[in-house]
């Protein structure tokens, strides 16, 4: 439908001609490294993110309008660690308008790395449709030689055109790997392989803008939406480390502080201390703080939740979307608790 494609607002932008053969997708910027500039092109750790704008990035890759017709939206255009869960829930109302539209194929969120599994991971759970979602990311700034911006752009693109993804939810593209939102996280600070799912694997992988994938289209078990159509604010969840001697008080202050739910990055397969487990039991006891144990390994089942709720699979910071969701959704603590379990 060319009349979509053809809108031009300042932060709306048509970016190339329309070919009624091809596919469209939507491209919503958020910022971070892929749209990064360093001052030399040898420079890849001290550079400013989120300094370029969507039509720049799209217009580096003129490839992409062999694979689809794509329109591009600015929605921030910051690092993404200065992200809020106030932005993401922006983002996702934008992409809840797109999906809905007949002509939409399929989406590309762009967005710094450093958190991008937690946005990816709350599109999963928000979104609830076939269209694939593609959250893109790079390591190195546009500037650099090598820059892997505009090559893992030109393959989210066509991961979101093709009909090859359909039905695979939300999805982590980097480094030619294809991974599931739900599992997917950053293991590096630095290097381009950085993105890895070690249990789950990767969905597939993508080559000369050809998607494979391993496996037919599947919803990670126990997977959960949740409506956020008319949700204007989200609770606050904070996250709390778990280490030799930790100060079990900083629980009690972070709900001083207004948290409504706690996440606990405890050590191994999500232990805690026996100091620190009193109070977290004093915080779901009298005042119904739920609290869910996660681990700071980067991998592992924790079942161990003393009087809390386990994560199982999931990271501290996947785990804090899905509790937020599940706040925000009503969810008393024992939905809570089979919500988590559900997943195994
Ligand atoms: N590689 C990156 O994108 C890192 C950057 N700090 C960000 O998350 O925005």
């Amino acid at each position: 439908h060319p009349t979509l494609f053809h809108k031009r607002t300042s932060d709306i932008s048509d970016l190339i001609s329309f070919n009624a053969s091809l596919p469209n997708v939507t491209i919503l910027a958020m910022g971070g490294t892929i749209a990064g500039s360093a001052s030399s092109s040898t420079e890849t750790a001290e550079y400013a993110a989120g300094s370029v704008k969507v039509d720049t990035l799209v217009e580096a890759v003129p490839d992409i309008k062999n694979i689809s017709n794509v329109r591009g939206i600015q929605v921030t255009n910051v690092g993404s660690e200065s992200l809020t869960p106030a932005n993401v829930l922006n983002l996702t109302h934008l992409v809840l308008d797109e999906v809905a539209k007949d002509d939409v194929q399929g989406i590309v969120v762009t967005h710094g790395t450093d958190s991008l599994e937690e946005t990816a991971m709350f599109l999963d759970m928000t979104v609830n449709s076939t269209k694939p979602i593609v959250v893109v990311g790079a390591m190195r700034p546009s500037t650099a030689i090598s820059a892997d911006g505009p090559m893992n752009l030109l393959n989210a693109v066509a991961v979101a055109a093709s009909n090859r993804s359909i039905g695979r939810g939300t999805m982590i593209l980097l480094n030619d790997r294809i991974g599931s939102a739900f599992y997917t996280t950053k293991t590096n600070g630095n290097t381009l392989d950085t993105f890895k799912s070690y249990e789950a694997g990767f969905l597939g992988m993508i080559l000369d803008q050809r998607p494979h994938f391993f496996y037919s289209p599947a919803t990670p078990t126990g997977k959960v939406y949740f409506d956020v159509k008319n949700t204007t604010e989200l609770p606050q969840i904070d996250i709390l480390y778990g280490y030799q001697g930790l100060n079990p008080k900083l629980a009690k202050s972070a709900v001083d502080l207004g948290a409504k739910g706690l996440v606990l990055a405890g050590m191994g397969a999500a232990s805690w201390t026996n100091p620190g487990n009193e109070v977290i039991d004093g915080l779901i006891n009298n005042q119904s703080i739920p609290v869910v144990y996660s681990h700071r390994t980067m991998d592992g089942y924790s079942d161990y939740s003393y009087n809390g709720i386990p994560a199982y699979f999931q990271n501290p910071q996947k785990a804090r979307y899905m509790l937020m969701l599940a706040i925000n959704a009503g969810y008393s603590i024992p939905s809570i608790t089979e919500m988590f379990s559900l997943e195994y």
